[in-house]
C-alpha cells in the first residue's frame, strides 16, 4: 500500500532530480533507447512516456532498462491502465487529473501518482487526500504563471509540475514560482528529431533544459 504521503515524499524526490520531466509521445519502439539514453545524457533522468500510443507500453519496457533513468507512465486513466503500466516497469504516474478510482489503484498497487489538478478546487480535494505535489495541468491554457502563482497564496502547502504548453519561452517563469517545484513538457522530444534520428540533437535540447534555474 502506497500512501498518499509516501506518493508526495516520491514525488517530490522525483521532481528534484530535474527541472524538467521530458513527456515523450513515442510512435516507434526503435526509439525508445536511444531517446531515453539522449535525454539522460543531457541531463533529463525522469522519463514519462505517455499511454498515448500502441507502442507507449513496450516503450516503457525498453526504456526501464535505460541506465541512470527512471520511466513513468503518463497518460494513466484508469486501474487497468495502472497495472498495465506497472507491469511494463513503470516507477512512477502522471495523470491529467484525478479520480477516486485511479488514486485507489496506485496507492493499492504502490505506484507513486503525480495527479493532475486545474484548480483551486481540485487541489484540495487531492490536498485533501495527502497529495502534497500534483501537476498542473493543462498550465498554459489554464492561466499559466499568474493562475499558479495565485492558487499558491492560498494554497501555500501544494508544490507543482506545471504541464501543457510549457516550453523554453516560459519554462524559467514557471520554475521562479516558489510553488513549482519542476514543470513538464514535450519541447525537448520532437517528433521530427526522433524521426531523424537526431539524439545529438535530443541531447543538446535536454541539456538546454537541464541548465533551467530553479527559484
Ligand atoms: O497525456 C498526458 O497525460 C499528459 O500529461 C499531457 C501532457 O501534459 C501534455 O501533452 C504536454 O504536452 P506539451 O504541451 O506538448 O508539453
Amino acid at each position: 500500500m502506497m500512501t498518499p504521503a509516501d506518493a508526495s515524499r516520491s514525488n517530490e524526490a522525483l521532481c528534484r532530480m530535474a527541472p524538467v520531466i521530458p513527456v515523450l509521445v513515442i510512435e516507434d519502439v526503435s526509439y525508445a533507447r536511444p531517446l531515453a539514453e539522449a535525454l539522460v545524457k543531457g541531463g533529463l533522468p525522469v522519463l514519462e512516456v505517455t499511454l498515448r500510443t500502441p507502442a507507449a507500453l513496450d516503450v516503457i519496457r525498453e526504456m526501464a532498462s535505460v541506465e541512470g533513468g527512471v520511466v513513468g507512465a503518463g497518460t494513466l486513466l484508469t486501474p487497468e491502465d495502472v497495472s498495465a503500466a506497472i507491469a511494463a516497469g513503470a516507477r512512477f504516474g502522471v495523470s491529467p487529473g484525478a479520480t477516486d478510482r485511479l488514486l485507489d489503484a496506485c496507492e493499492a498497487q504502490d505506484l507513486p501518482l503525480l495527479a493532475g489538478a486545474a484548480t483551486a478546487t481540485e487541489s484540495m480535494a487531492l490536498l485533501e487526500r495527502g497529495y502534497t505535489v500534483q501537476k498542473f495541468f493543462p498550465a498554459e491554457a489554464n492561466g499559466g504563471v499568474p493562475a499558479l502563482k495565485a492558487i499558491g497564496a492560498p494554497i501555500p502547502q501544494v508544490r507543482y509540475c506545471p504541464t501543457g504548453g510549457v516550453s523554453m519561452k516560459n519554462a524559467r517563469d514557471y520554475l521562479g514560482l516558489k510553488n513549482v517545484l519542476c514543470v513538464g513538457g514535450s519541447w525537448v522530444a520532437p517528433a521530427d528529431m526522433m524521426a531523424a534520428g537526431d539524439w545529438a540533437g535530443i541531447t543538446a535540447l535536454a541539456a538546454e533544459a537541464a541548465g533551467l534555474a530553479r527559484g
